[in-house]
C-alpha cells in the first residue's frame, strides 16, 4: 500500500489536485466501511500526500451521508500525520465576502445524525475539543497563503449544520449572534474524528456566499457556490502547492498535542476492553492500545 505523510481532504469544486508527481488512485480498505473515494497519492516537491474528495468523485455523497470515520481511518491507515480540509463555506459577517480565505480555529457543532466517534460500548475515550485544530498547521498556511499572495484571515468560527438543505434566515441569524463567522456542512465530525486518531488538522475555508441573512445579497444557491469556487480554484491550487513543502520540511516535533490525543483519554478498564472493538481500532488507537 502506497504511503503519505500529508492528507489534503478536498470539499465542494475540489475533486482532483493538479501538478502531483508519480500520481495514481488506490484504493483503501478500513475497518468502519467504505470511505468517499480512493486516495489519490502523488508528491509535491519530494513530499508524498494523499488527496480524499471528501464528496467523491463527481460530488456524489451528501453531507449526512459521508462516512467520516473510514475517511480519517484510511488516512491514517496510510501513514498520514497532517491533515488539512479545503472546504466551501457561507459567510455570517459582513467583513468576509465571496472569495476570501479562512483559517477556522473554532467549530460549533450543530450536526445530529452522524457517527461522531470511533469509539463506543467496549472501549469508552473522552478527547480534549478544546482547541479543535493544530495552530501548527495554522501557521504553516498562514505563510504558504502569504508565499501565494492569498489573503487569508487568521481564526474564526465554523458552525456546522446538518443539512443537506440551507438554513432558515432565523438560524443564520442565530448563528450570527452567537459569534460564528462562516457555515458548512462538514468539518464536523471529521475534526473530532482527525483529534481521536491523533492526527494534526486544520480548515481552510473558502467563502463563496454570504447565505442569507445579507439584506443586500441573494439566498445562497448551489450555482452561486459553484460560480465562486471555479473563480477560486486556482487560488486553493496554489494554496496546497505552497503549504506541504512548509509542512513537509518541518521535521521538529509537534508541540501541539494533536499527537498524543489518546494518552489519557481511554477510560474502560483495560481488562473490560472489548477484543472485537479493539482490533477495529488498531489502526487509530493501536499506539495506546498495547
Ligand atoms: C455545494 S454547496 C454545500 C456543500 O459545500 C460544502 O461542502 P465542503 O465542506 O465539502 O466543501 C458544505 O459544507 C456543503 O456540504
Ligand atoms: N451558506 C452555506 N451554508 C451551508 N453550507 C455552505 N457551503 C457553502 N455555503 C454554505
Amino acid at each position: 500500500m502506497a504511503q503519505a505523510s500529508i492528507g489534503i481532504i478536498g470539499g465542494s469544486g475540489v475533486y482532483d489536485i493538479a501538478g502531483l508527481e508519480h500520481k495514481r488512485w488506490e484504493k483503501v480498505e478500513s475497518s468502519f466501511g467504505a470511505p468517499s473515494d480512493e486516495l489519490l497519492f502523488g508528491e509535491l516537491n519530494g513530499v508524498k500526500l494523499a488527496f480524499l474528495p471528501r464528496h467523491g468523485r463527481g460530488h456524489k455523497i451528501p453531507p449526512s451521508e459521508i462516512n467520516f470515520r473510514a475517511n480519517i481511518d484510511v488516512l491514517k491507515r496510510v501513514g498520514v500525520s497532517d491533515v488539512i480540509s479545503v472546504s466551501a463555506v457561507g459567510s455570517l459577517r459582513e467583513h468576509l465576502p465571496p472569495g476570501t480565505f479562512v483559517i477556522v480555529d473554532q467549530f460549533i457543532d450543530r450536526t445530529f445524525a452522524r457517527e461522531k466517534s470511533f469509539f463506543g460500548t467496549g472501549l469508552v475515550a473522552h478527547v480534549s475539543m478544546a482547541h479543535p485544530v493544530c495552530k501548527r498547521l495554522g501557521d504553516h498556511i498562514e505563510v504558504a497563503a502569504r508565499e501565494a499572495g492569498i489573503s487569508a484571515m487568521r481564526g474564526g468560527t465554523y458552525l456546522v449544520m446538518e443539512g443537506p438543505q440551507f438554513s432558515s434566515l432565523a438560524e443564520s441569524e442565530l448563528y450570527r449572534s452567537w459569534g460564528c463567522d462562516v457555515i458548512g456542512m462538514t468539518n464536523m465530525p471529521e475534526a473530532k474524528l482527525a483529534r481521536e486518531a491523533e492526527l494534526c488538522y486544520a480548515t481552510v475555508a473558502m467563502v463563496t456566499d454570504y447565505d442569507c441573512w445579507h439584506p443586500n445579497h441573494d439566498d445562497v444557491t448551489v450555482e452561486q457556490i459553484i460560480k465562486v469556487l471555479l473563480a477560486n480554484a486556482d487560488k486553493a491550487k496554489s494554496l496546497v502547492k505552497h503549504v506541504v513543502p512548509h509542512i513537509g520540511a518541518d521535521a521538529k516535533a509537534c508541540e501541539c498535542g494533536c499527537r498524543s490525543a489518546l494518552q489519557y483519554a481511554l477510560i474502560t478498564a483495560p481488562e473490560a476492553r472489548d477484543a472485537a472493538m479493539k482490533k477495529k481500532l488498531q489502526a487509530i488507537a493501536g499506539r495506546v492500545l498495547k
